[in-house]
């Protein structure tokens, strides 16, 4: 692995500022998706050591409290920076571990890095308020206060900017974090340790764990010192947790599964709609919460769309990340693609045309060529779960209040896109959308100062923007009183 800095590459956890091996011996390979090469090695920590990450943030929240926040917002800010100055290593690390193609590796560094800029600010305006008293002589306001340890678990497909997003809210807001990557795609949570430790982020503050997930997150999940867990990932998993969690009445954070409608008025250009469509949902391979499954055409400009549709996607490249001019990577691991690969089965199966993807051409085991099926209908997987590959469902509706029917009728509620001009159909469909985050002809819409989340079976609090922080606050209010004639209040 060529990167300017090798010791960005830790094959170690991070636990109260020291790179920790597992002390039973355990470890685990981690594989390069595009080549099936093992990349490293990481350690499955035991019970103990699990333990003490929570024994050390206990420690450091003390004093990570009782810095002043323009104090953490600079060590915050010192992170972002090294974060900028390491971006084609950490591009790199994310590329060979978890397959996306360089720009997209460079793009989440960029992204991730921006959630750290954003919380190191936001962390200077966690206001509490004046309340005109009801109670004579007293004065009545609240404080913020940051909520305590928080447990950190998050997924493979963007295993930067999921950390970030979560870290650098609870940092900004005084808690001490312990991250729990997938293990798919430990090294860019690793290297994130590495450059907060260079930054001045006191130990214990910021600690990677690594072990089998449902042991490891199960001790987070029952610890009554972990005082809020944030989870990204599957809606299975994030309902797991969420009754782990039950029992110690933590402050829960999820972020859940897609299954994104992407919807186009009759007015639309079909060409414009069609590439757009194809951005949304190619991204990442389609490893994306955010990515277009269900993609809804007018049947006025169904076939142009199609035809579009398909030009635009067979000039798509797919091959290994690290080369030049990829569109698409590898999936994840093999089982991605076997989950693919029957999700198309099953809709050609119940009657859905193929019209391109030949896996044939897929450049190796872990490839996934694109697929283009039309006449995808309700009883197919293709409608129901998220298929997480490059696999487009394409169906034609009748008229809005149908379209509103079929978008909505999925568990999910993360995303939207709407495509079309007119604004009496874009108000009533947005309206009528049962989804966290609806993107009007743009495929383009998350960013640090947005409330990114979902409704329904997609989980529970927003990440990002001015609330993203209070995930990681309680507030107390206080009533002063006694005070003698208190003027004004
Ligand atoms: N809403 C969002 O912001 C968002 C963002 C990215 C990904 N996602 C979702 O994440 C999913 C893909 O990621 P994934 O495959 O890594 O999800 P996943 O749920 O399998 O894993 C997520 C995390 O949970 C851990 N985990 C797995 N099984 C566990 C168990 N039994 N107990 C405790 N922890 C366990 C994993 O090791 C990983 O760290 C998709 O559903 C996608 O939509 C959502
Ligand atoms: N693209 C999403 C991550 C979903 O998988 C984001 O921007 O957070």
């Amino acid at each position: 692995m060529k990167l300017s800095d090798p010791r960005l590459f830790r094959q170690y956890a991070y636990v109260d500022g020291k790179w920790t091996h597992g002390e039973g011996g355990r470890e685990e390979p981690v594989f390069n998706p595009a080549t099936g090469e093992v990349l490293g090695h990481i350690p499955l920590l035991e019970t103990e050591q699990v333990n003490a990450a929570v024994d050390a943030a206990e420690a450091a929240f003390t004093q990570w409290r009782a810095l002043r926040a323009d104090e953490r917002c600079e060590r915050l800010l010192a992170w972002y920076d090294l974060l900028q100055a390491n971006r084609e290593d950490l591009a790199t690390i994310m590329t060979l571990e978890q397959g996306k193609p360089m720009p997209d590796a460079r793009g989440e560094v960029e992204y991730g890095a921006s959630f750290v800029r954003w919380f190191a600010e936001e962390g200077k305006r966690t206001f509490g308020e004046t309340i005109p008293s009801h109670i004579p002589n007293a004065a009545l306001g609240t404080i913020k206060e940051p909520v305590g340890i928080a447990a950190l678990i998050t997924p493979w497909n963007f295993p930067l900017a999921m950390i970030t997003r979560k870290a650098a809210a609870a940092m900004a807001a005084g808690c001490p974090v312990i991250v729990k990557p997938a293990h798919e795609t430990p090294f860019s949570a690793l290297a994130l340790a590495e450059l907060a430790e260079r930054a001045g982020i006191p130990a214990g503050v910021f600690n990677v764990v690594l072990g089998e997930a449902a042991e490891v997150s199960k001790l987070l999940c029952y610890d009554d010192r972990v005082k809020a867990l944030s989870f990204t990932g599957s809606t299975r998993v994030g309902r797991l947790l969420l009754e782990q969690c039950a029992n110690t009445v933590k402050r829960v954070s999820l972020e859940l599964g897609g299954n994104a409608p992407f919807i186009v008025g009759p007015d639309m250009d079909p060409k414009e709609a069609a590439y757009a469509a194809v951005a949304a949902k190619f991204q990442t391979a389609g490893q994306d919460c955010l990515a277009a499954d269900r993609i809804l055409v007018h049947e006025s400009i169904h076939e142009a769309f199609v035809e579009h549709f398909a030009e635009r996607m067979a000039a798509l490249t797919v091959g290994n990340g690290l080369e030049s001019e990829i569109d698409l990577g590898p999936l994840i691991h093999r089982q991605a693609v076997e989950k693919a690969a029957a999700v198309v089965d099953d809709a050609i199966s119940k009657g859905a045309t193929l019209v391109a993807g030949d896996q044939s051409q897929a450049p190796g085991e872990n490839f996934f060529m694109p697929v283009l099926l039309t006449g995808v209908t309700h009883d197919m997987k293709i409608w129901h779960e998220e298929s997480f590959a490059p696999v487009a469902g394409i169906t034609a509706y009748a008229d809005d209040d149908q379209v509103i029917e079929m978008a909505n009728d999925t568990e999910y509620g993360l995303a939207a896109y709407i495509y079309t001009h007119d604004i009496r159909r874009i108000w009533k469909i947005m309206r009528a959308l049962e989804f966290g985050m609806v993107a009007v002809n743009s495929v383009k819409m998350t960013g640090p100062p947005v409330p990114f989340g979902g409704v329904k079976h997609s989980g529970l609090g927003r990440e990002g923007g001015v609330t993203g922080i209070d995930e990681y606050l309680e507030t107390k209010y206080y009533c002063l009183g006694a005070l003698g004639s208190v003027s004004g209040s």
